[in-house]
């Protein structure tokens, strides 16, 4: 495990699936300027990958298993449980499948993050690359924003786009948005770390002013 640095901030990710996205904003941890540290990955499922790659990367794991419980709050009561042990100064949700009560977010409000594979406010919740399809969008990407107790609803802070081709199936889709994920996620959540970010009443403030729009990753 990696020693901790008591001054960085202290990020905990929460993710159900793969883990790519904990794996870039890992490995971005690691680069030498980067203002925080990820010292834990909570997860819902038991066998997924996230884990093998927090294990890889000496980042301390723990699973909570919606199954195991007989009702959200009940679910969200102890993932909370589990979290406040770490003390974390941002959670990041990567890929995380379970809805979040308003107890949840209200508890830390401001400080929960979410990546959600669409240019919000199109497309909030499931299936966001078939429904650009069969929408038959040009342009389609990815969004960093505040959770909150509406889903997908929250804030955002920052977005990057992809085109969409002719020939792009929900898989190739996929792939174009997640190299775009990558990339935008670590820049968020350095940006936070810095205290470059914070959620106001109902906006994002960025360096103390109002976003009125979503900041933009520059298509290169
Ligand atoms: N209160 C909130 N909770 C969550 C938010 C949010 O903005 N507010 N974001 C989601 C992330 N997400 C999309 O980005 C998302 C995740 C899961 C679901 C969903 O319908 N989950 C089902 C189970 C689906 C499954 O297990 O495959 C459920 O929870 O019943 C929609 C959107 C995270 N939570
Ligand atoms: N609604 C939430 C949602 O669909 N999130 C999406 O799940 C993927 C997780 O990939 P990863 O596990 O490889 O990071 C990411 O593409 C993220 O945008």
């Amino acid at each position: 495990m990696m020693a901790d640095q008591p001054t960085l901030p202290r990020i905990l990710v929460l993710a159900s699936g793969s883990g790519t996205n904990f794996q870039a904003l890992v490995d971005a941890s690691r680069e030498r300027d980067f203002p925080g540290q990820v010292v834990a990955v909570g997860c819902n499922q038991p066998q997924a990958f996230v884990l093998e790659r927090a294990a890889q990367a000496n980042v301390e794991t723990f699973v909570v298993n919606h199954k195991d419980f007989s009702s959200r709050d009940e679910f969200d009561a102890a993932l909370m449980a589990h979290i406040l042990r770490y003390n974390p100064d941002l959670i990041i949700l990567a890929g995380f499948m379970r809805i979040l009560t308003t107890d949840f977010v209200r508890a830390f409000r401001g400080k929960l993050l979410n990546i959600h594979p669409s240019l919000l406010p199109r497309y909030t919740g499931l299936n966001t690359h078939q429904r650009a399809l069969d929408a038959g969008d040009s342009t389609h990407g990815t969004s960093v924003h505040f959770v909150t107790e509406e889903l997908d609803g929250g804030p955002v802070i920052a977005q990057a786009e992809v085109s969409v081709a002719p020939d792009d199936t929900r898989d190739t889709l996929a792939e174009k948005v997640q190299q775009k994920e990558h990339l935008l996620y670590p820049i968020v959540v350095r940006w936070f770390c810095e205290g470059r970010i914070q959620l106001g009443r109902e906006q994002v403030l960025f360096d103390g002013q109002t976003l009125d729009s979503p900041m933009r990753l520059p298509d290169n």
